[in-house]
């Protein structure tokens, strides 16, 4: 279950399927530190500040001087108060918004060589990202929502097996033609992280995945976040859940 997988999607979620019966076990030696692959992200001395342009609001320093480096394979929780500048890692790490200073590396490249285009290319190939309540379309089925991803290189109906294995999963295999308002929030969370894992991903970055879930639901996602983690993607996550916290392999705490 240690090899290599981060370049075939289907062996990934086999191997994810494989592991899916005990999900909350913790289960040791098998962290891959790909040692043949470039670290999947790195956040070199990044600072994130806000405002400060002419005439906007008052300049505000969210993060500075923070490094971190995600091996696959690797569990990374980033905790800390409301505020305290968890969505914005996530965001800058997933090359959503770029960092005001510092350096984001995607398996070993700067973002600051590339343009607009190759990193929303990039981004594409290698991370999946979830956002706080993992928002789905609400007129597409779950099915139809995880496929989503695939709709702009008109892969759809050569992913539709894997979105029903990754529905199957995340333990909705029974639900793939329910709607977002037919499920309740930790089902629709489990959809959008089933959508995130569609292409391929190799890095895995969820926005506090278990807020306003019941215990049960929540250890239900903790559960997928490891196991993903243990076979090979490379996972951050924002939380305070002291469940996630205790189970990440690293983490941050930010004040
Ligand atoms: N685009 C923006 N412009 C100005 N300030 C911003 C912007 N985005 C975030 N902030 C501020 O940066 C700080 C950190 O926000 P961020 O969302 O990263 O925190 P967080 O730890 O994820 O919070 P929460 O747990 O409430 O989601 C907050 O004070 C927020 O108001």
């Amino acid at each position: 279950m240690t090899e290599n997988l981060h370049n075939d999607p289907h062996a990934a979620l086999e191997a994810v399927q494989a592991s899916a019966g005990d999900p909350l076990q913790t289960r040791a030696n098998t962290i891959v530190k790909a040692a043949d692959h470039a670290t999947p992200l790195e956040l070199n001395r990044i600072t994130i500040r806000y405002g400060g342009d002419k005439g906007g609001a008052e300049p505000v320093t969210v993060v500075e001087d923070f490094s971190l480096t995600l091996h696959a394979g690797e569990m990374h929780c980033v905790a800390g108060r409301s505020g305290s500048g968890k969505t914005s890692i996530l965001t800058v790490g997933a090359g959503l918004t770029l960092p005001t200073a510092g350096r984001v590396l995607w398996e070993g490249q700067s973002l600051e060589t590339m343009g607009d285009d190759e990193i929303a290319d990039r981004r594409r190939a290698l991370i999946g990202y979830v956002d706080q309540g993992g928002a789905l379309i609400d007129g597409m089925s779950a099915l139809e929502n995880v496929l989503l991803p695939a709709v702009p290189d008109g892969e759809v109906e050569q992913r539709t097996e894997m979105a029903k294995d990754l529905l199957d999963l995340v333990g909705l295999g029974r639900r793939m033609r329910h709607r977002p308002a037919q499920l309740s929030g930790g089902e629709r969370q489990r959809v959008a992280i089933a959508r995130a894992l569609i292409l391929g991903t190799r890095v895995l970055v969820v926005d506090e995945p278990t807020a306003s879930l019941d215990r049960a639901s929540a250890n239900k996602i903790i559960g997928i976040l490891k196991d993903t983690s243990t076979d090979g993607i490379a996972v951050l996550v924002a939380s305070h859940d002291h469940e996630l916290v205790r189970l990440s392999d690293t983490l941050t705490e930010l004040n």
